[in-house]
């Protein structure tokens, strides 16, 4: 089976950070597929800049590196590759220095300077001011300019709202495109599908028929070379302001009116808002934070997170499971708990809906225990979706129950690669198809939220709680969903 791949229009892609790791291990194997698909078209440039010096054929045997190790090999045909690594540049630009390369690129930019032109900020969020600044500066902002940020898009709501004000100095709003990558995951996807192409789910999708709703997004790896980051981030900042929020705003919306832009991100907006907000004491009850020691992953044993950091005093956690609550009728008492963490068991994101229990049961005890229907999402590995149903067990043995899942893998039903993330959401930045990325009111909202919690653990100081690496994280973590008499989702564990 193929799938459909819309043309684009030629186009310059501009990449600060090329050399740095988000550029190496997702964009540039990212774009090499979208050519190998046919769209590129021929004279678009992939330019790459950061401050270290680098001939464009230096920065095509990086880009070349970059697909050997992260594109399989039989997807790697030489002739694509080739084509391919013709259309790397490489500009050397330093966004903080004095004598910095900008006229450089806005020479190598004059070529194409009616193409659609993107910057993909693959920075340091410290640096994304002050390129745009760069930008306006030296006079790239043409009509068809689009800048993608990358997140986190500060550090909380102030540093957010200077941020996002900075950038709209010199880009329109429609301009703008907030990636999460999470949002161009196929799954993450198919959620909209599942939701408003089918009319089974709409009319039990609401507190009357759910009983709760599970956001698991579990890592084995630890922080690796982003200790430096990371540490001024933490798990919550990382993926829950962003990644799970997103995740939780496409579960809990409204249909929107159309499958576009602004009308997805009013009904997401909405559902930020109406979180009920967890502030002090509140905190301790329904959130638990945890920091990974020293313990076992697949690859054997694996150092803590102090060790790995260097630093023995840090507070930062490595592990969030909190209870969030929606004040709205469609979710007034459906808690959705989320955890996220490093060095857990195994890599594996899922979104579980569990439905509410049937009211009565005509089989009687013999039958065995009944359980509650359960919608699960898998975003990764293995990406597909499982609908958990009671049936009768097979044979002569009488009415007996079993709970057993409708099982659909993408990559066993569709028989095509499935695309990464980044692959379909660079080429809608291309297409000026902005659905799948965020609007600065919608980021703001999620800080709005997250603050609170930061704040109320600040003040705490004592609640960071260890966890063994390689397991589900602190016991605590159970606790708090086995408190409201329900348990983690069993397949993950
Ligand atoms: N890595 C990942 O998996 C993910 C990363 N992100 C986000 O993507 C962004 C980039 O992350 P990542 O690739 O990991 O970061 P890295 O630290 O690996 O790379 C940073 C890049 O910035 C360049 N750079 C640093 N200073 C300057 C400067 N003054 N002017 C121009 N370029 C500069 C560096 O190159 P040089 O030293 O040559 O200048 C390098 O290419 C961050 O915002 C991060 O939060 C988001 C999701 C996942
Ligand atoms: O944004 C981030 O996401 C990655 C996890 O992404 P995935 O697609 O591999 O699930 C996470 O490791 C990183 O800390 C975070 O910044």
């Amino acid at each position: 089976m193929t799938s459909r791949i819309i043309a684009v229009d030629p186009f310059d892609l501009i990449v600060f950070g090329a050399t740095g790791d988000l550029a190496y291990r997702k964009l540039l194997p990212a774009l090499y597929h979208r050519h190998r698909d046919g769209q590129i078209p021929d004279v678009s440039r992939i330019i790459g800049c950061s401050r270290r010096p680098m001939t464009d054929e230096a920065y095509r045997k990086t880009t070349l590196d970059a697909l050997e190790k992260f594109v399989p090999q039989h997807e790697r045909e030489p002739e694509l590759v080739e084509s391919f690594l013709k259309r790397v540049f490489y500009v050397p630009v330093d966004a903080t220095a004095e004598k910095s390369g900008w006229a450089d690129l806005a020479k190598v930019l004059k070529e194409g300077k009616d193409r659609i032109r993107a910057f993909y900020l693959a920075v340091s969020p410290d640096l994304f001011g002050v390129l745009c600044e760069g930008i306006g500066a030296h006079g790239l902002v043409t009509p068809e300019t689009r800048v993608i940020v990358e997140k986190p898009i500060g550090k909380s709501l102030e540093s957010a709202t200077v941020l996002n004000d900075t950038v709209g100095k010199v880009f329109k709003e429609s301009q703008i495109y907030r990636i999460d990558h999470y949002l161009g995951k196929e799954t993450v996807q198919n959620l909209m599908a599942l939701r408003f192409a089918n009319a089974l789910f709409e009319p039990l999708w609401n507190a009357a028929h759910i009983d709760h709703v599970q956001i698991t997004v579990a890592e084995a790896l630890g922080v690796e070379s982003r200790a430096g980051y990371y540490d001024t981030a933490g798990a919550l900042r990382d993926m829950v302001q962003n990644h799970i929020l997103q995740l939780l705003c496409l579960v809990a919306m409204e249909p929107p009116s159309q499958f576009e832009a602004d009308a997805m991100r009013d009904e997401k907006l909405k559902v930020l808002r109406a979180l009920k907000p967890i502030t002090g004491a509140t905190a301790d009850h329904v959130t638990v934070r945890g920091q990974y020691r020293a313990g076992a992953s697949a690859g054997g044993p694996v150092p803590g997170y102090l060790e790995e950091l260097g630093n023995p005093q840090s507070q930062t956690e490595t592990f969030v499971a909190l209870k969030a609550e929606i004040e709205n009728w469609r979710w007034a008492g459906v808690p959705f708990y989320i955890r996220t963490g490093k060095r857990l068991p195994t890599r594996l994101s899922e979104i579980v809906v569990s439905f509410k229990t049937i009211p009565h049961s005509i089989f009687g005890d013999a039958a065995g225990q009944l359980a509650s229907n359960q919608l699960v999402m898998r975003l990764q590995p293995d990406e597909g979706v499982r609908l958990w149903l009671m049936i009768k067990d097979p044979g002569p043995g009488g009415m007996r129950l079993r709970h057993v899942p409708l099982d659909m893998s993408f990559a066993q039903t569709f028989k095509v690669r499935s695309p990464e993330a980044y692959e379909r959401l660079i080429m809608d930045v291309i297409r000026g198809n902005a659905t799948l990325f965020m609007r600065r009111d919608e980021v703001e909202a999620a800080w709005r939220w997250v603050d609170p919690i930061l704040e109320s653990w600040s003040a705490a100081r004592e609640g960071l709680k260890p966890y063994t690496a390689g397991t589900w994280g602190p016991s605590a973590s159970i606790a708090l969903i086995e408190r409201d008499g329900r348990t983690w989702h069993e397949e993950l564990e």
